[in-house]
């Protein structure tokens, strides 16, 4: 059964050799060439359509619809090149998943255990860079930095994060949570590639800096938000201040992390606690501007369970507890060679299961 039929159609850029890029969504195992549709959708990004607003989301969506279902030409994926969907204007990764939180807390600060004192009043979150995000497939080259003092070198425990990210097509400051709709086009997901060593040495007190900006990796399917089932948001305690209510929507989407060809992990999107909605209206609060092509990243997604982790940090425990490969090989953190793919399904907002896409990435030395 294929998880990309017409009730989910995710938008993306592609080329096929000597051709131009042009938009198109997934079908099954192939793309649909957006272009004969004109306007909006004879781009060489989505960036156009993204900043059209919601009433041009709406239109364009029931021409592709239109267009799919009168049987529009495919073109397998095998034939095609996917690209970034979107420039990416400016880049936030948050650090809303509570079960993360603690974890990380557990294993980098036994000293100092449990949440920080601000957790539950505000979605943490950091500014990262934006020219180093990059579409699934690009091969990540191991950073080297410093690894303690008078240490430089590769890093030796590198690291993933699963998360999901949000595009923002409308932008605007002071974004009320009730006004998520109106701003943000649609969800995709991300690898934050992490450098634990580097991370650990350099984060006190500013947080990430070189442990994370060398590459973010994202799918290049961007599921518009109209195709997601929004659920009830986790309950929050203490009660937020007025600007981060109302809550806005969860998603009860499940993550799948594979490490080679073995599956490690299944993170639910469900459990974080702080909603997207959230997200973005303290992204803007203090007045700060977002604009089209902003991406937002979730904070990296752990459930309870050792097999809902969204980093090798936590499934490991810093690598003191390895995993078994289903080949029979034991991992701590990435090695050279190593591939991850992490994917995601849900029920959608025609109420069968839909596919976020994947995002992959290979170590090289
Ligand atoms: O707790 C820490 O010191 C560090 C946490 C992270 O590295 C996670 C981060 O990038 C935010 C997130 O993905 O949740
Ligand atoms: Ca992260
Ligand atoms: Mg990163």
């Amino acid at each position: 059964m294929s998880r990309f039929g017409i009730e989910n159609l995710p938008y993306g850029v592609f080329s096929q050799p000597n051709e131009r890029r042009r938009l198109g969504v997934r079908l099954g195992s192939s793309v649909v060439d957006l272009s004969l549709l004109g306007g909006l959708l004879d781009h060489q990004t989505l960036n156009p359509l993204m900043a059209a607003g919601p009433a041009m989301w709406t239109e364009s969506r029931e021409r592709v619809v239109e267009h799919v279902a009168a049987g529009a030409d495919r073109i397998p994926l095998s034939e095609v090149t996917l690209h970034l969907p979107f420039e990416v204007a400016d880049y936030t990764d948050f650090y809303s998943s509570e079960q993360h939180a603690l974890n990380v807390s557990a294993i980098l600060r036994p000293d100092s255990p449990g949440l920080p004192e601000h957790w539950r009043h505000l979605p943490i979150g950091y500014h990262g860079r934006s020219s180093t995000v990059v579409v699934s497939g690009t091969p990540i080259r191991r950073p080297s930095g410093q690894l303690g003092p008078g240490v430089f070198g590769p890093s030796r425990r590198l690291d993933i994060e699963a998360e999901v990210g949000f595009v923002v097509g409308v932008g605007g400051r002071r974004i009320g949570t009730g006004d998520f709709a109106e701003h943000v086009f649609g969800v995709t997901l991300v690898n934050d590639w992490s450098a634990r060593d580097i991370q650990a040495w350099e984060y006190r007190p500013l947080g990430p800096f070189l442990a994370k900006s060398f590459a973010t990796s994202m799918s290049p399917w961007v599921v518009p938000l109209s195709a997601l089932a929004g659920v009830d948001s986790p309950p929050q305690d203490p009660e937020p201040l007025d600007y981060l209510r109302p809550a806005g929507p969860a998603y009860d989407l499940r993550l799948s992390v594979e490490w080679n060809d073995t599956r490690v992990s299944s993170p639910p999107f469900r459990s974080m606690y702080w909603t997207a909605a959230q997200q973005l209206a303290h992204l803007t609060s203090n007045g700060a501007s977002v604009r089209t092509g902003d991406l937002y990243a979730s904070g990296t997604v752990s459930g309870d369970r050792r097999d809902e982790v969204g980093s090798f940090l936590e499934l490991t425990r810093n690598g003191q507890e390895p995993v078994k490969l289903t080949d029979g090989s034991v991992r701590g953190f990435l090695e050279d060679g190593d591939k991850i793919t992490i994917s995601g399904t849900t029920i959608g907002a025609a109420g069968v299961e839909i596919g976020l896409g994947e995002v992959t990435g290979t170590i090289l030395p």
